[in-house]
C-alpha cells in the first residue's frame, strides 16, 4: 500500500488550509496533517489550522467524533519543525529580526483536552517528539502495524514536563516514562499496545477502516454521556480545571431543569423565585 492508498471513507473536504486538510463524513470529522515530506512536522501554521478545525467540529451539531491523524503511511507527526525553531520558540516568519517564537502547542493540547467529543489519534508510522504528545493527548489511539512510538526531546534540546510527561508516566508508569525520555528510543506498535499507550493495533491496510468503525461506535451512543465520560476521566487528573470541565457539564444539564428556569424567568419578570416549589432532595 503506498502513501495515497488509506481512504475508504467518502470524506468531504471543507474550507481553506494549507497545511492540514478538515474533511468529514456522516458524523466524524477528520483533521489530517499534510507536511509528509518532513514527516508531519507540525510549523506554528499548522497547529492554528489543526486549533481552527478543531473549532469547526465542536461547533458543528452533526459531528459526534474527531480524528486527528498524519497524510500517508510513513508518518502520524514528527513533532515541532526544527527547522523553523528559534530561541524564544518556533517561528511564524523564521529569519524575520526580532521575531519572537512561542509553543503554540501548548493552547492546542489543552485544547483537545477540553474538545467536549472524544478525539481519535489514528497513527500509520511515525509518532515522534511533540507528534508523541498530541498522539498520548488524543482520547483514543488505532495504531497501524507499522507504528513507531517514542520522545527525542533530550536529543534534541527540549523537553515537555506536561501532558508529554506527566500523561505519559499515567499511562505506562512512571520508571517506563522515565525510559521512555532518557533514552530517547522508538517502541513499536506491539510494544505500544502491551505498554498501555495504544488501544488496538491493525494490519495498516485495515486502519482507516477500522478508525472509522470505532468512530461509528461511539456515534451510536449518547453524546452527552460520551461528553462527561470524557470530563469525569480529566476531573481528577487535571485539578481545578479538571472539576470545572465536568461541573460546567453538570451546571449545562441543571439549566434544563424547571428550578433553574425559575430563577432565570424571576430575574427577567422582576420577581422573587418561588424556589420552594422545588423539593429538597435527600
Ligand atoms: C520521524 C523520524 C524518526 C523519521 O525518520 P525517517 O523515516 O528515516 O525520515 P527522515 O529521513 O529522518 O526524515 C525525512 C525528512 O523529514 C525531515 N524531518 C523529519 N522530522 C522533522 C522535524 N521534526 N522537523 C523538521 N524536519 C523533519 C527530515 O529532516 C528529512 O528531511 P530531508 O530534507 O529529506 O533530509 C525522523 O525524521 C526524526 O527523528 N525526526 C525528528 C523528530 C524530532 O526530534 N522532533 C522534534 C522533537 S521536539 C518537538 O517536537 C517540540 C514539540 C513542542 O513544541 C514542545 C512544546 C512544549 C514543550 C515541549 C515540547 C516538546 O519537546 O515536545
Amino acid at each position: 500500500m503506498d502513501d495515497e492508498e488509506r481512504n475508504d471513507v467518502d470524506w468531504t473536504p471543507v474550507g481553506e488550509f494549507t497545511d492540514i486538510a478538515y474533511e468529514h463524513n456522516d458524523g466524524i470529522a477528520k483533521i489530517t496533517i499534510c507536511r509528509p515530506d518532513v514527516r508531519n512536522a507540525f510549523r506554528p501554521q499548522t497547529l492554528v489550522e489543526i486549533s481552527r478545525a478543531l473549532e469547526y467540529a465542536r461547533e458543528d451539531p452533526s459531528i459526534g467524533v474527531i480524528i486527528l491523524t498524519g497524510q500517508g503511511t510513513k508518518a502520524f507527526c514528527s513533532g515541532g519543525d526544527q527547522r523553523v525553531r528559534g530561541d524564544t520558540g518556533y517561528l511564524t516568519e523564521p529569519g524575520t529580526s526580532g521575531a519572537v517564537g512561542r509553543f503554540h502547542v501548548t493552547d492546542l493540547q489543552v485544547q483537545i483536552r477540553r474538545l467536549p467529543k472524544p478525539v481519535v489519534a489514528m497513527v500509520a508510522g511515525y509518532a515522534i517528539g511533540g507528534g508523541h504528545v498530541l498522539h498520548l493527548i488524543c482520547d483514543l489511539t488505532i495504531a497501524a502495524d507499522n507504528a513507531r512510538f517514542g520522545q527525542t526531546g533530550p536529543r534534541v534540546g527540549s523537553f515537555d514536563g506536561g501532558f508529554g510527561a506527566g500523561l505519559l508516566a499515567q499511562l505506562v508508569g512512571s520508571k517506563k516514562a522515565k525510559e521512555v525520555w532518557f533514552l530517547c528510543r522508538q517502541y513499536d506498535a506491539t510494544q505500544a499496545l502491551e505498554m498501555g499507550l495504544v488501544n488496538t493495533v491493525v494490519p495498516l491496510a485495515d486502519l482507516e477502516a477500522e478508525t472509522v468503525a470505532w468512530c461509528r461506535e461511539m456515534l451510536e451512543l449518547s453524546p452527552f454521556a460520551l461528553r462527561a465520560s470524557k470530563a469525569s476521566v480529566h476531573a481528577a487528573e487535571d485539578g481545578l480545571a479538571g472539576i470545572q470541565q465536568l461541573a460546567h457539564d453538570a451546571n449545562l444539564l441543571f439549566y434544563g431543569t424547571a428550578e433553574a428556569r425559575e430563577g432565570r424567568e424571576a430575574f427577567k419578570e422582576k420577581r422573587r423565585p418561588e424556589f420552594e416549589r422545588f423539593p429538597r432532595r435527600a
